[in-house]
């Protein structure tokens, strides 16, 4: 079957240093695969190049089999492919409802437009308030988005991407800045959105613990490459992930 999310032998370098290297990995539909590797491994700039941000000075990147390296974010975005942000990127003035509006509409199509009446774009409205209502914040649609709590952020930022009907999503760090009680619930909603949306996920994240109770595969990256991508066990067992790793516990 073909993978609907693929790299090959992808690259970056920038001023002769080498910080994404022959990365060639596919994931299939339904997937839901972790990321991890030290500060400086290469992990969000291989988001980039996946979501368009970076261009690769090598090889590709394939959506459903169809290479997509030269598009750019948004088209990605409207073939179904959403990410979001190790640092949150939600609208802090604006109240929670209208985030994800604007996320819906940019989806559709339409021009942003916080003015904009609410029959005239009754779609948007309609899965923005299904997306509220799928990470829990439907009570919070008219609080501004700068007074939730970083957990509450994270769930909207879930919201303004699911508003956009993804299928392969790409969450980095999403429980980054999140307090310590708030992290399961997360976790909790991040894996029911894999398991009934039937999102494909690609997760980074720096905590083990978390990724082996979501992940059915883990990527390892080190200095760029790709050190390892199989079940989590087979990670944890993997002598040179334990090496690059210099005996920190996986
Ligand atoms: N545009 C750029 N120019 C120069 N160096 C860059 C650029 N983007 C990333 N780097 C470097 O590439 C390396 C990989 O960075 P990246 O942010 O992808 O790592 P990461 O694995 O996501 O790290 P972290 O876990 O700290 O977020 C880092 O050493 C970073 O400083």
């Amino acid at each position: 079957m073909t993978p609907i999310l693929a790299t090959r032998d992808l690259g970056l370098d920038i001023g002769g240093a080498r910080i994404v290297a022959d990365v060639s990995l596919e994931v299939r539909e339904g997937e839901f695969v972790g990321i991890i590797g030290p500060n400086g491994a290469g992990k969000t700039t291989l988001f980039n190049l996946l979501s368009g941000l970076a261009h690769p000075t090598a090889g590709t990147v394939e959506l459903d089999g169809r290479d997509i390296t030269g598009e750019p974010p948004f088209r990605r975005t409207q073939a179904g492919l959403g990410r979001t942000f190790q640092v949150s990127s939600v609208f802090p003035l604006l109240d929670v409802g209208e985030n994800v509006r604007l996320a819906a509409e940019a989806r559709l199509g339409g021009a942003f437009s916080l003015r904009r009446r609410a029959r005239r774009f009754r779609p948007a409205l309609d899965r923005a308030a299904w997306a509220l209502a799928r990470v829990g914040l439907a009570d919070r649609v008219a609080t501004p988005a700068g007074m939730l709590s970083h957990g509450d952020k994270r769930k909207l930022e879930l919201a303004m991407l699911l508003a956009g009907e993804p299928r392969v999503i790409l969450l980095d760090e999403p429980m980054a800045g999140v307090s310590f009680e708030d992290v399961d619930d997360l976790v909790a909603l991040i894996a029911s959105v894999h398991r009934e949306e039937g999102k494909t996920v690609l997760m980074v994240e720096h905590r083990m613990e978390v990724v082996v109770g979501l992940a059915e595969r883990i990527a390892v990256m080190h200095h760029g490459a790709l050190l390892a991508f199989d079940a989590p066990d087979a990670v944890m067992a993997n002598e040179t992930v334990q090496t690059a790793y210099l005996g920190e516990p996986l």
